[in-house]
């Protein structure tokens, strides 16, 4: 779907609400669109793989790592998963890494950095709970959309 946040923020000022601007795109696909899934993780992503492995196709999966950039909370393998499952994108506040294999992969992948170091597996976090991305908090079911101008989220569908 071709779109461009720099219209939807003009066309849908009242219902559009966008983080601050501190995200690079590592995945090889430059849009991302779709209903929000969460997680909160601090280091440690089992929660974000389960995530990943069980949210419905078209889903863009939000995950607050609380901005750490001691570790890296996806790779090329989560990644690759979730291109294959058809996810709608992931947004990582966090790192990732493997980033020449995320730009090989048809899926939107933004994080604030990128890491070599990989988390821990220990499961803590939650899934499902309202997240803060940049300043402003994203809840579950809420639609994401980005390009290469940045990303906005809004309440209801807006294509
Ligand atoms: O397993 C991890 O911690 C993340 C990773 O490297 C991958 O997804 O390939």
């Amino acid at each position: 779907m071709t779109f461009h946040t720099a219209d939807l923020s003009d066309g849908f000022p009242d219902k559009t609400r966008v983080p601050e601007p501190l995200f690079t795109n590592y995945g090889g696909r430059v849009r991302l669109s779709g209903p929000v899934a969460t997680v909160r993780v601090r280091d440690d992503n089992v929660l974000v793989r389960e995530a990943l492995e069980t949210v419905p196709e078209g889903t863009v999966v939000v995950v607050d790592g609380g901005g750490s950039k001691r570790c890296a909370l996806v790779g090329g393998n989560l990644a690759k998963t979730a291109a294959e499952r058809g996810l709608g994108g992931i947004v990582v506040n966090g790192c990732v890494r493997d980033a020449h294999e995320l730009a090989a992969l048809d899926l939107g992948v933004l994080a604030l950095a990128t890491h070599p170091k990989k988390s821990a597996k220990n499961g803590t976090g939650e899934r499902d709970v309202p997240v803060l991305l940049g300043g402003v908090e994203i809840a579950p079911g809420e639609y994401l959309y980005a390009d290469a101008d940045g990303l906005l989220v809004s309440p209801e569908r807006l294509l």
